[in-house]
């Protein structure tokens, strides 16, 4: 219990504590507790309850205060303050006993200092708080940049961790491969030095090789040089040959006859065959009996004829065109070459010059054979430097007219003939057929007999009622020495030359009949007027003969086939063809002469 007596007043109190400032800090101590010993416990009470308004612990003050002396001071106060409370009877008992009022004083002041340094220390601590707390916010926000900053590492770290996963697995491969690959270097390393070792022999093959070359080389420029003398050669020996075949066909005669008798055909085979011995191959015998002119007997008369060459019934097409196949050969060479058939109707001109109506390979005539002909030497010539062009033109003399029998089958338009200075023969608006194909060699042969006037007579049933005339011109050039020549062959079908008094034509037939022989007659006069060498050939006399003048006038190679037929009904009129036959063989007609630039 705190007696009246005991009891100081906030002011005592304050002076109490008041001395305590002028004291040095060694004696607080003692001071407070002296201080303390005056005060009763409503005054410590009081002191403590300030203490707590104040909000002041000293956990708090620790955790704010820097100031370890002012701290351990309030402390120390805290404890007397604590200590006078609980022990107040035994300090009542000890110390002198102050008045009232003072002690109040003490008290007041005590307290009003303490609420000041309360304050102050609460300032201090708002302050150090405040402080604390930017700090701490600023520690807050750097250790979140430093949180962000280690999850940003944290990431990178990651992904770096990743990479050098993948580096290391990269790495790992590398060096897998690259041991691999120094397996296979090494490898190749070896096959190098095998390929090197290769390399070097094929090198030497090589160098022996090419000194084989070398040697080859030479030998086959020798050879060149060789094989181009021994073309020379056979140009040389082509040209002499040329000049041969030439010479042999002059030495032949110009106008060369050959004979052909046609074998017994149909209904023939039941009459009299022609009498007729071949005694050589150039050589024949006509027999003709008759009963003498009583009648008592059969005189037997003969008739021996001499051509060229002879060809009996059995002779076949190509016999036959293997003898003329020279002057073909000569057409290319550059000569002009006239071939015709000369013969009564129905002896086998047509059959010689062309073949039978449906021909085969066998019984093809002359003219197709001698355009195979042609064909295959011009091939042959290709080698020896030669190019030739074929260009063909077909007409016929019909009423002594000429028509063009590649044409659109108008026979209105008139055509003449004109020999040129260099021995060429041209007739006028014809149309020219380039044959460049044995298919259209037969076109123009099929184009040439749809438009040919052929009528039917009592004496043949096929006659062609005019002369016909295949015209093939043949330029040729050689590449290499650019010799030009260009040949001429002509191909002639003659009309029948039977007597019209065996024909029974009559009216237009017989018209026709005349013009033929007319033509025929003059054919004969001119041959006659040759053959005696008078100073006058009438070519004019006939377009038959204007055309044929060149060929029958010296500046061609000329050959006839006179055809004759096995009847002897037709004897007449083979011993006739025969006579002219032999009159044409006896023309003399002068050298041919060799078309070239
Ligand atoms: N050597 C032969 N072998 C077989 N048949 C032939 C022979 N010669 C002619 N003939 C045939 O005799 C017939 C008459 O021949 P071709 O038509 O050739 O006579 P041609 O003299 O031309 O008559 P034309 O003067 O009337 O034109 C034809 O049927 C023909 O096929």
């Amino acid at each position: 219990m705190v007696g009246p007596s005991n009891h100081k007043t906030p002011n005592e109190t304050e002076a109490i504590l008041a001395t305590q400032d002028n004291n040095t800090s060694a004696d607080h101590a003692l001071n407070h507790s002296k201080l303390f010993s005056k005060l009763n416990v409503e005054d410590l009470e009081n002191l403590q309850s300030t203490f707590n308004s104040q909000s002041l612990n000293p956990s708090t003050f620790s955790r704010y205060t820097c100031d370890q002396a002012q701290f351990n001071d309030f402390e120390e106060l805290r404890k007397q303050i604590e200590q006078c409370t609980n022990s107040q009877p035994q300090c009542n008992d000890t110390t002198t006993p102050l008045s009232d009022d003072l002690l109040q004083e003490e008290m007041n002041k005590l307290k009003t200092k303490f609420e000041e340094q309360c304050k102050k220390y609460t300032e201090d601590i708002q302050k150090l708080t405040s402080q604390h707390e930017s700090h701490l916010d600023s520690l807050h926000k750097e250790y979140e940049n430093l949180e962000k900053e280690k999850d940003t590492i944290s990431s990178q770290l990651d992904d770096a961790q990743s990479r050098i996963h993948k580096h290391k697995q990269k790495i790992s491969n590398l060096k897998s491969t690259i041991s691999t690959q120094s397996e296979a270097l090494s490898q190749l390393q070896t096959q190098q030095s095998a390929t090197q070792q290769q390399l070097e022999e094929t090198s030497c093959t090589l160098e022996s090789k090419l000194q084989d070359i070398d040697i080859m080389n030479g030998e086959l420029s020798v050879a060149k040089s060789y094989i181009a003398e021994l073309e020379a050669k056979l140009r040389a020996e082509e040209a002499s040959r040329r000049k041969l075949h030439n010479t042999i066909q002059e030495l032949k005669g110009n106008i060369r006859v050959f004979c052909r008798m046609r074998p017994l055909l149909g209904p023939e085979q039941m009459e009299d065959p022609l009498q007729i011995n071949f005694i050589k191959e150039d050589e024949i015998e006509l027999i003709q009996s008759q009963e003498s002119a009583n009648g008592s007997k059969t005189v037997t008369k003969s008739y021996p004829f001499t051509f060229d060459k002879i060809f009996e019934p059995k002779a076949t097409q190509s016999e036959v065109f293997e003898e003329i196949s020279q002057l073909v050969q000569s057409a290319l060479d550059g000569y002009p070459v006239c071939i015709f058939a000369y013969g009564q109707t129905g002896s086998g001109k047509t059959f010689t010059m062309e073949g039978p109506d449906f021909p085969d390979s066998d019984t093809i005539g002359i003219i197709p054979r001698a355009v195979l002909q042609i064909y295959s030497t011009v091939e042959s010539l290709k080698l020896k430097g030669w190019e030739y062009v074929m260009e063909g033109q077909f007409l016929e003399i019909y009423n002594d007219t000429i028509n063009d029998l590649l044409g659109n089958g108008d026979f209105n338009k008139k055509h003449d003939i004109r020999h040129l200075p260099n021995g060429k023969t041209i007739v006028s608006d014809l149309t020219t057929v380039t044959i460049d194909s044995p298919e259209k060699m037969k076109a123009l042969m099929k184009r040439a007999g749809q438009n040919r006037a052929v009528a039917s007579t009592q004496c043949n049933d096929r006659s062609s009622r005019s002369h016909s005339v295949f015209m093939l011109k043949l330029s040729g050039k050689n590449t290499y020495s650019g010799e030009v020549s260009e040949g001429m062959l002509n191909l002639i079908d003659l009309a029948g030359s039977e007597r019209l008094s065996q024909s029974g034509s009559t009216g237009d037939r017989l018209r026709e009949t005349q013009a033929i022989n007319k033509s025929l007659s003059c054919l004969g006069d001119v041959i006659y007027s040759i053959a005696n060498n008078e100073a006058h050939v009438p070519y004019r006399n006939s377009k038959l003969t204007y055309l044929l003048q060149n060929s029958l006038g010296g500046n061609s190679k000329t050959l006839m086939f006179v055809n004759i037929s096995s009847c002897n009904a037709h004897f007449q009129e083979t011993l006739c063809s025969l006579r002219f036959a032999t009159k044409v063989n006896s023309c003399h007609i002068g050298v041919a002469k060799r078309i070239t630039k």
